[in-house]
């Protein structure tokens, strides 16, 4: 599919899994209603700041479990890829046969499933650099880490729109992870999020468009973008960027969608006309 539509999904998810899950599902519909054959999910869309995350956690696929039911159903219904956001998992990745082990000190992986258009699952993409990072805001300190154990393995994955890439959040700090990315041929890069309003004002928009350009790829962020309660406030601003970093759309707070179309022979005309990848020197 050469020119394909995608779309990404903002949300102010709260500590309410059902309240979040009941918007996902309606901005899902929107997406797919609005033609987008790919949809992406922001971080933490079913659960943010609900306490600890162990409680909502699942094993990855188990399509019984609240999370991957909905998700993989969803797919499904709307004949969408879906890439979605991020959920808890209690295991880490089973490696060629070897079964998936479980974590054990209560911490989980902040996992970006993406869900084929049958609702299977054909990536796993577990969060690298974690936030531990103080910010001047009413939070003030966040401490990913205390929550969440960071994967170690680069993602790319092909899917019926693009070959996709896989990054989560602050992973939009690290230009190694996206460089990786592109030494992979990544097409699109996703991006789900949830930007404090004091980092994302100062760096959102000037990161991911630093992404696309230097790595000739869109990327798609997906953003948490309201007020979720007294403490913590999202920065929103969920766009879709093109190779050239031009934002295609943008949607500044709230819930919503953002949708673009991608054009691959584009991207590929201009990584002949600009054969960065070959040019590199280091
Ligand atoms: O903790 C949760 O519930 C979900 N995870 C998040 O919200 C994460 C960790 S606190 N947020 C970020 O990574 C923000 C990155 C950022 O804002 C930046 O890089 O500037």
């Amino acid at each position: 599919m050469v020119h394909s539509r995608v779309a990404a999904v903002q949300m102010v998810s709260s500590a309410d899994i059902h309240a979040n899950i009941a918007s996902a599902s309606r901005l899902i519909a929107k997406a797919a209603a609005a033609g987008a054959a790919l949809v992406v999910l922001p971080e933490n869309f079913a659960v943010l700041d609900g306490g600890p995350q162990a409680q909502f956690a699942e094993h990855e696929g188990d399509m019984n479990g609240l999370l991957q039911g909905f998700l993989s159903a969803q797919a499904r219904l709307h004949g969408i890829e879906l890439v979605a956001g991020t959920i808890p998992l209690l295991t880490r990745p089973s490696r060629d046969g070897v079964d998936a082990e479980l974590l054990t000190d209560g911490r989980v992986r902040p996992a970006s499933l993406v869900f084929d258009r049958q609702g299977g699952i054909i990536a796993r993409y577990d969060k690298m650099h974690l936030f531990d990072v103080e910010v001047s805001d009413r939070q003030a300190r966040y401490a990913e880490s205390d929550s969440f154990e960071a994967g170690d393995e680069v993602v790319v994955v092909d899917t019926g729109v693009a070959r996709l890439g896989l990054t989560i959040c602050y992973d939009l700090r690290f230009p190694e992870l996206f460089r990786r990315l592109f030494n992979e041929r990544a097409e699109l890069v996703t991006v789900p999020s949830a930007f404090t309003r004091v980092t994302g004002e100062a760096h959102w928009e000037v990161l991911l468009r630093a992404r696309a350009i230097e790595n000739q790829c869109y990327v798609i962020g997906a953003g948490q973008g309201g007020v979720h309660n007294e403490r913590r406030e999202t920065y929103g601003h969920s766009m879709i960027v093109d190779p050239w970093g031009r934002v295609l759309d943008v949607l500044a707070d709230g819930e919503g969608i953002v949708v673009a179309d991608i054009d691959l022979p584009a991207l590929h005309e201009l990584r002949r006309k600009m054969p960065v990848f070959s040019h590199r020197r280091l």
